[in-house]
């Protein structure tokens, strides 16, 4: 087992009070396994990502632990995680790409990278690692304003993965790509995988069908709790919680005119996660909820792997 969270509650700290991004997150990565984590905007899916690797000055650690490769990591200690990061977690943030240091050359940055984590740079193990994700090695030798967008973002992967992470987060990865560079990254994120290069992942997303292609597991998450997680395949074909349902019928259809079928989203919105309800998060819009929904659903595994938090399910 590569990850282990356990009833983890991260909230950030406002003039308004908490806002409880986290509100009792538990689940499990098992070795090789690519993780989808989807959900709407505010979610919780960035806050997650981040308190696995670098909690930022307004986040606070409520509960809960986190346990990578049988160790628990200190989560909340921005100086002992040092001695983890790259080396057993990495991150991919968001917008990565148009955070590479506009002023040094890529093989610049890579070297005072490498050298700032006691690592001398093996440029034959870099050129191999790029050849995979199909960069010329060139490249090395360019500013990132020389270079498309799918070319940053495959050479923050490689760098994200030089030193063999346990736990790669890829967070909104392939959201600002054209369709055929979103394919080459997700190629690319299943290579390291297979080659060993990163033990486990976690995909953040928005789309789910990109994410059914490369994840063996998709998680859901709806204001800041688990709603369902289950093998890809379920999740798309089976699904149990009235929230993924109605995730996947707001879908576009390539084919299907507005005319032929409206799309529709998903009525209404999010609890505000500074004083959420008691009970079942998704109770007001849910087209199912009934008296029972006025408390908490617990977690239930319906099948093997297959995880709801909902008292309809
Ligand atoms: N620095 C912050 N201070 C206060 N609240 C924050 C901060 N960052 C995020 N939040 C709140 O925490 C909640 C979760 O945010 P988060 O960014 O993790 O969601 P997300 O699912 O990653 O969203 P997106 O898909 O838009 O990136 C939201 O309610 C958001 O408003």
């Amino acid at each position: 087992m590569s990850l282990q969270v356990s009833e983890l509650r991260v909230y950030y700290r406002t003039l308004k009070g908490d806002v409880r991004a986290l509100d009792g997150m538990t689940f499990e990565l098992r070795d090789g396994e690519i993780l989808g984590l989807v959900g709407e905007s505010g979610c919780g899916k960035s806050t997650l990502g981040k308190s696995l690797i670098r909690m930022d000055g307004r986040m606070r650690r409520v509960g809960g632990t986190v346990t990578l490769d049988g160790h628990e990591l200190p989560i909340d200690d921005d100086r002992r995680m040092n001695d983890y990061r790259f080396r057993e977690v990495s991150l991919i943030p968001q917008y990565a790409m148009s955070a590479l240091n506009p002023t040094r050359k890529i093989r610049r940055m890579v070297t005072e990278l490498l050298r700032s984590r006691g690592t001398a740079l093996d440029t034959a193990e870099l050129e191999r690692r790029m050849d995979q994700v199909g960069l010329p090695r060139e490249v090395l030798d360019r500013y990132p304003i020389e270079l498309s967008g799918g070319m940053k973002q495959r050479m923050v992967m490689v760098i994200s993965t030089l030193l063999d992470p346990s736990l790669l987060i890829a967070d909104e990865v392939t959201s600002a790509l054209d369709v055929s560079t979103q394919k080459a990254v997700a190629r690319a994120l299943l290579g390291f995988r297979d080659s060993g290069y990163v033990k486990s992942m976690i995909f953040v997303t928005h789309d789910l069908a990109l994410t059914h292609h490369i994840a063996d597991t998709i998680m859901v998450m709806y204001a800041g709790k688990l709603a369902e997680k289950a093998p890809a395949d379920v999740i798309v074909k089976a699904p149990r919680h009235p929230y993924t349902r109605l995730l996947l019928e707001s879908l576009p259809e390539v084919g299907v005119r507005y005319t032929e079928r409206r799309l529709e989203g998903i009525a209404g919105s999010p609890p505000s996660l500074l004083d959420p309800p008691a009970g079942c998060r998704f109770r007001d819009r849910c087209p199912i909820a009934g008296e029972e929904c006025a408390q908490e659903p617990p977690v239930a595994e319906l099948a093997p792997d297959h995880h709801v938090a909902c008292w309809k399910a």
